[in-house]
């Protein structure tokens, strides 16, 4: 489901990027993972607010590849993504409208767990084929 520009524009996504990524170079765990990771500020916002301009309204300017980014990622761990999802709900029901804030923390969500599963896939696959022999014995 796409948003029409009515329930999130262009202006509602960059207000949205740039009061999130406020808050997370403010927080004590996920700040330094970022200013570690980000030499160009600037630069990261834009690429984030075309990122959900593309997620959100279909614009199509973001064309990277988040994945290998974050499987490079030697810090990331359960707790992190648990703070990033905190931050973000608490971002989009300060700023956005709800439709707005409803898919965005939908896709959000969803793209955490799917960035964590290929993390631990590319950092620890022992640790997903034990979970899965536990499943096939568990029927
Ligand atoms: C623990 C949670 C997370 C941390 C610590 C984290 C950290 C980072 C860092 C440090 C980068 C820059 C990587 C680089 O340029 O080398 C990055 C890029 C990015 N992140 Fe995250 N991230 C997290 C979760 C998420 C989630 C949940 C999403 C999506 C909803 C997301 C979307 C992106 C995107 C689109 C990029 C740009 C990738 C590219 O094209 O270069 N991140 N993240």
């Amino acid at each position: 489901m796409r948003l029409d520009p009515a329930q999130c524009s262009e202006d509602d996504i960059a207000r949205m990027v740039h009061a999130f990524y406020g808050r997370v170079r403010q927080d004590e765990r996920l700040g330094p993972v970022f200013d570690a990771h980000i030499a160009d500020w600037s630069a990261h916002l834009a690429k984030m607010v075309d990122f959900w301009s593309s997620v959100l309204l279909g614009a199509g300017r973001y064309s990277g590849t988040p994945m290998p980014a974050h499987q490079a990622l030697p810090e990331l761990e359960p707790e992190l993504f648990e703070r990033w999802l905190a931050l973000f709900q608490a971002t989009t029901q300060a700023v956005c409208q709800p439709a707005m804030k409803a898919r965005a923390d939908q896709l959000a969500g969803r793209i955490a767990q799917s960035l964590w599963l290929g993390w631990q896939m590319a950092n620890r696959p022992q640790v997903l084929a034990h979970d899965l022999q536990g499943a096939q014995h568990a029927g």
